[in-house]
């Protein structure tokens, strides 16, 4: 981890009502070991919020730190207005789920979900009243004498679900809480979350290295980078407005090149080729970019005759991925990847016609 990180440039595009959680220039060290450094974002009661990033990146550290498990070592974090910074986490208001659903293995579906009630001086008969419920939320009522080791991870994971959400925190914290599980039920779980969050109304902070996860359930998405925000904002705006480089490269999938802006204003050359590109409009004639397209975004054959700036380019190779097809074009040294309906895809060592639109080509200065 370097040790000179800037502070985080984050832009925070958060609902106009008061904040429910707010983290201030939140920094966390371990010994020489920058984890985190000057995070901040606020997260809108209700809200689910996902925070995105590559392994090591600091999301663990940042939620752990807003759960009181590891404190912050400088900036303040306050929950629903009262400055939790320095609580320890038994007298904060959140419930957690991690990965590993952490389940007592020797006790009951219904008694481990209880047991997510352990600080509430409430009579026998609301506990059994506010278990039933949950797992009925859950789905799990008719699973409740069992124990752990006769569920499925799905199953486990729900009960670990309907433990946090047991005292009714105010806030859901959730580690990775899909990764364990295998594709199909990861996906199915996810949206289950989802649902369940809308109903209950629960604000919610997720930790996720997973794009297509944090793009599916959140409102909003705080994606990380060694140790700092690189952007804060909506599946869509993070998706189709990147704030750099390392977010459009990390979010989704695109093809990248090296490119130098040209002139007229809005224009990128690229191993000979001309690109217009309206990202390129404020940029310095002869300044060296990156830019970035979206497989889908690439326009081929016909489409592509009426865009300015259209090249040849041959079809290198094929990938078949369900709904579409993914093929690999060579333009001179330039490789591109476009999507293409898997019904009509072009052969391999086919010249076609390709356009990259000027609205879609996202662009970042580049060091050299
Ligand atoms: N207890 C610790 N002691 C020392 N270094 C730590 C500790 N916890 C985390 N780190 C370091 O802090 C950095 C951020 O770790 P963190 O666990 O927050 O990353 P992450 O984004 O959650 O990654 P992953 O997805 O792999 O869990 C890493 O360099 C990690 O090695």
């Amino acid at each position: 981890m370097s040790a000179q990180l800037a502070a985080a440039p984050a832009t925070d595009t958060a609902a106009a009502a008061p904040p429910y959680l707010v983290v201030e220039q939140v920094s966390k060290h371990f010994g020489t070991t920058i984890a985190l450094e000057r995070a901040s974002l606020t997260v809108a009661a209700g809200e689910f919020v996902s925070f995105l990033g590559p392994s090591g990146c600091g999301k663990t550290t940042l939620l752990r730190a807003i759960a009181g498990l590891d404190p912050a070592t400088s900036g303040r974090i306050l929950q629903d207005g009262r400055d939790i910074t320095f609580l320890p986490p038994a007298a904060r208001d959140f419930g957690i789920v991690f990965q590993s659903y952490a389940l007592f293995p020797n006790l009951t579906v219904t008694d481990n979900v209880g047991y997510g009630l352990r600080g509430r001086a409430w009579p026998a008969s609301r506990r059994t009243h506010r278990v039933a419920e949950l797992l009925g939320l859950v789905g799990l009522a008719e699973h409740a004498r069992k124990y752990p080791a006769q569920l499925s991870g799905g199953q486990q994971q729900r009960v670990a679900l309907a433990r946090a959400l047991a005292a009714e925190p105010g806030l859901l914290l959730l580690d990775e809480p899909l990764s364990a599980l295998d594709a199909q039920v990861r996906q199915h779980l996810r949206q289950e979350l989802r649902a369940l969050q809308r109903r209950l109304g629960v604000t919610t902070v997720m930790v996720t290295h997973d794009q297509e996860e944090a793009m599916g359930v959140s409102d909003r998405i705080v994606v990380m980078s060694r140790g700092l925000i690189e952007q804060i904002g909506t599946p869509e705006t993070i998706y189709r407005h990147p704030a750099s480089a390392f977010v459009a490269g990390f979010v989704g999938h695109a093809s990248r090149f090296n490119a130098v802006v040209d002139a007229p204003p809005g224009t990128l050359v690229a191993d000979g080729l001309t690109l217009p590109c309206l990202g390129a409009r404020r940029m310095l004639y002869g300044a060296p970019v990156q830019a970035f397209i979206r497989p889908e975004d690439v326009a081929l054959g016909p489409t592509a005759t009426a865009l300015e700036g259209n090249f040849a380019a041959r079809v290198m190779h094929h990938e078949f991925l369900g709904p579409v097809c993914r093929v690999t074009l060579q333009a001179g040294r330039l490789q591109l990847e476009a999507d293409v309906n898997p019904a009509v895809a072009p052969a391999i060592g086919e010249v076609l016609l390709a356009a990259l639109p000027a609205e879609r080509l996202m662009v970042f200065p580049r060091d050299v």
